[in-house]
Parts: C-alpha cells; sequence; structure tokens
C-alpha cells in the first residue's frame, strides 16, 4: 500500500502566471497537498475570486506573507515573486527546516556580485545564497537531491541551456562563438500590467529587446562556464513574439571538427539527455515546434549542421510557464523528495 501522507506545500505569488501553474499541477500531483497560498494585493481574496474555474478545486484564501505562518503549515514552499523579495523569505523558511524552491532570480547566482551588477539591487541574505542549487535537474541532479534551497533557472536559460549543454560538457564547439536567439511568448513578462505586453502592441510584431543587455546573459554565461570548465562569453538576444506561451531558442555555434555531421550530434545528444525523461531530442531533419511543449513539462530539441560554414543550429522548444518555471520547479521537489523526477508533471502538450 502507498504512503497515504500528503507532504504539505506552500506558493508564495499564487495569483501570479508562475504561483497558478504551480497550483494547476500539484492539485494532480499524487504526494502533495497545497495547504497556503500566499499573495500581496490578491491577500485576503480566495482563490476562486481570482481564477473562478479552478474554484472547485482549491478552496483556498490567499493569506499575507507570514514565513512564521507558512513553515508551521507546509514543508516544501515555492516562492514565485518578482526577482528581490525571496531573498528576504527564504532564510527564515530554511532555518525552520523548510525545503525553499524559488522561481525568481535571487539565488540562481553563484556570485552576489552578480546579481548586484545585473539586477540593480544588493541582496539582503548574504549567507544561504552559497547552499542554493541551480534547478536545472539535466544538468545537477545530484546536487539537486542534497539541498534545501533550489535557485529555480529563468526561462530562456532552460531553452538555451538544455540546446547547448552537450556540446559544451564534450567540447565540440569553440565556446564563444555561440549565438543565442530566443523567441517568447508574453507570458514570459508575468501577469501585472506592462504596455509591451498589450495584444494592441504585441500582436503583430515581432521585435528583439534588451540586446546586449538581457538580465539571462550572465545566468546562461555561469552554467556554460562550468560546463566548459572555464569562462564563457555568449550572444544572447531575446525577442517578444505575439503568442502566449512558449519558447524557441535557436543556437548557433562553431564545430571544432569539421567532420562531424547530423546524425552524429543526435546520436552524441540522445547519449547525453539518456536519463533525462523531459528532454525529447528530435529525428534527423526533424525540427520542433513551441505547440509540442506547451502544456507539458518538455523540452524538445532538433539539430541541423551547416558544413558551409561549419556551424551547429540547435533549436529547442519549452513551455515557458512549465519546463520554464512551475513544471521545473516541480520536477526539482521530486528529486529532493526522492520522488520519480516526473511525477505529476503532464508529458505532452494541449496541441493538437
Ligand atoms: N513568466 C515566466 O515565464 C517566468 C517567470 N519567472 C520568474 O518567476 C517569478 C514569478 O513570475 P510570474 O509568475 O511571471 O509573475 P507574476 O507577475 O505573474 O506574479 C507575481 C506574484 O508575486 C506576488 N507578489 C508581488 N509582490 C509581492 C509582495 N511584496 N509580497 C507577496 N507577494 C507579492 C503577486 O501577488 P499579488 O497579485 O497578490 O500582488 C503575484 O502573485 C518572477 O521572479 C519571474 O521572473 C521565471 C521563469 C519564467
Ligand atoms: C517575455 C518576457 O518579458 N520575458 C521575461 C523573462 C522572465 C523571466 O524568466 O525572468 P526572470 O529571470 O526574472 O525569472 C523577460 O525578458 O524579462
Amino acid at each position: 500500500m502507498g504512503n497515504l501522507r500528503r507532504v504539505p506545500v506552500g506558493i508564495v505569488g499564487a495569483s501570479g502566471y508562475g504561483g497558478v501553474q504551480l497550483v494547476r499541477l500539484l492539485m494532480d500531483h499524487p504526494e502533495v497537498e497545497v495547504v497556503y497560498l500566499g499573495g500581496e494585493s490578491s491577500a485576503g481574496k480566495t482563490f476562486a475570486d481570482l481564477y473562478p474555474h479552478l474554484g472547485s478545486v482549491v478552496q483556498l484564501n490567499i493569506e499575507a506573507v507570514d514565513p512564521e505562518l507558512i513553515a508551521s503549515r507546509c514543508e516544501v514552499v515555492f516562492l514565485s515573486l518578482p526577482n528581490g523579495l525571496a531573498c528576504d523569505i527564504a532564510p527564515k523558511l530554511i532555518e525552520k527546516g523548510c525545503k525553499v524552491l524559488d522561481l525568481s532570480a535571487d539565488y540562481r547566482f553563484s556570485e552576489l556580485k552578480t546579481y548586484t551588477t545585473w539586477y540593480g539591487t544588493e541582496r539582503s541574505d548574504r549567507t544561504i545564497a552559497k547552499t542554493a542549487v541551480y534547478g536545472l535537474p539535466e544538468l545537477y541532479r545530484d546536487r539537486i537531491a542534497e539541498t534545501n534551497l533550489i535557485g529555480c533557472p529563468g526561462c530562456y536559460p532552460t531553452a538555451s541551456l538544455l540546446a547547448l549543454a552537450p556540446l559544451l560538457k564534450q567540447g565540440l564547439i569553440i565556446p564563444e562563438t555561440a549565438i543565442i536567439d530566443a523567441k517568447s511568448g508574453t507570458s514570459g513578462g508575468g501577469r501585472q500590467g506592462k504596455i509591451n505586453l498589450l495584444l494592441a502592441e504585441a500582436d503583430n510584431s515581432l521585435a528583439a529587446y534588451n540586446v546586449a543587455r538581457h538580465r539571462h546573459t550572465p545566468e546562461i554565461e555561469q552554467i556554460c562556464s562550468d560546463l566548459a570548465g572555464h569562462e564563457v562569453t555568449v550572444q544572447f538576444t531575446p525577442h517578444l513574439i505575439p503568442m502566449v506561451r512558449g519558447i524557441l531558442a535557436t543556437v548557433y555555434a562553431t564545430l571544432r571538427d569539421p567532420g562531424l555531421v547530423r546524425d552524429d550530434l543526435i546520436t552524441i545528444y540522445t547519449a547525453f539527455y539518456r536519463n533525462s525523461p523531459w528532454v525529447k531530442i528530435c529525428n534527423s531533419g526533424t525540427y520542433p515546434q513551441t505547440k509540442w511543449a506547451c502544456g507539458s513539462n518538455s523540452c524538445y530539441i532538433g539539430i541541423e549542421v551547416d558544413p558551409r560554414t561549419r556551424r551547429v543550429i540547435v533549436m529547442s522548444a519549452i513551455d515557458n510557464l512549465i519546463k520554464g518555471q512551475a513544471g521545473q520547479a516541480i520536477q526539482c521537489m521530486n528529486i529532493m523528495m526522492g520522488w520519480d523526477e516526473t511525477l505529476g508533471l503532464p508529458k505532452v502538450g494541449f496541441y493538437p
């Protein structure tokens, strides 16, 4: 007979896109029970006030954020808040014995200086940041299993790093030639009002933004450097595309060995991700679509080589709110708790 006790879980930032996605996924997770939802402007409302269609399955109120109270009820806490808030809350939860998964950038960087430079604010927590593990299970599964604090990756870094990892880890490319051209749907910008995310602004339009200065650049570079074993810089250009969900990252890099062909790389990627159930390598000549990934925790990777330019071109498609955010955090929780890492996560997308 299975274990009948469910692990009590809390979600801070439950009204936002990451928060509601966590609620939806955790509702069907066989090992957990959501017992706390927290927020700021939504505090005092019922979850059904905010999301009437989920009201019949989640009968909780949104409460004000009180770390003492959260720790008294929850063993696992997801923090899905704007950058700069988790580092005030996480230390108090960790001290009380909770496992914490932060979806913001607060615990992604091994050097606090990098955070301060790119995010423009000083961090209040300068101690436990060192113990946080970067929550990309395909690369850091063993370390995730051993920690109580996860800094979950950004959405663009998830798609970009899964595309680049086998190439860097095995020294197949000249790292500095890597160019990441990525497109995101508007939900990547969160639920709060921003002019560029209005339908009238984003529809019928495709544009780059934060060129040569997006905050995901140092995050991608930190992990690329770790994989390559030396400091690596990459060129990263994000674009806003008129759709709601999904990211496609197309990565270009120069191969060291001009003799490598597409099928060699498909074999290498398949072997690299053989124990990673959420990474799906496309067949030769097939390129991934964001539509396949939307609604699932999967990352679809397609590979091509251009013998004229000696470049490899890797395309990586994810759902930014699932593998790029809430789903990845749940995958990390599964690993931290010693459960199967696929538990409670959707295997296939909504479409067709
Ligand atoms: N959207 C995406 O694709 C991805 C986002 N992320 C990161 O995940 C985090 C959450 O993003 P997202 O869900 O998009 O954001 P949203 O803007 O959709 O939601 C933010 C949430 O934070 C809550 N909040 C804001 N200020 C406070 C506060 N002072 N105290 C308590 N709660 C507060 C809001 O609550 P209320 O409504 O009650 O005010 C809301 O629930 C961010 O750090 C983001 O960068 C990471 C990967 C992908
Ligand atoms: C379309 C869009 O606006 N996307 C967001 C990505 C959000 C995200 O993942 O950022 P964090 O690192 O703060 O978690 C952006 O470019 O800022």
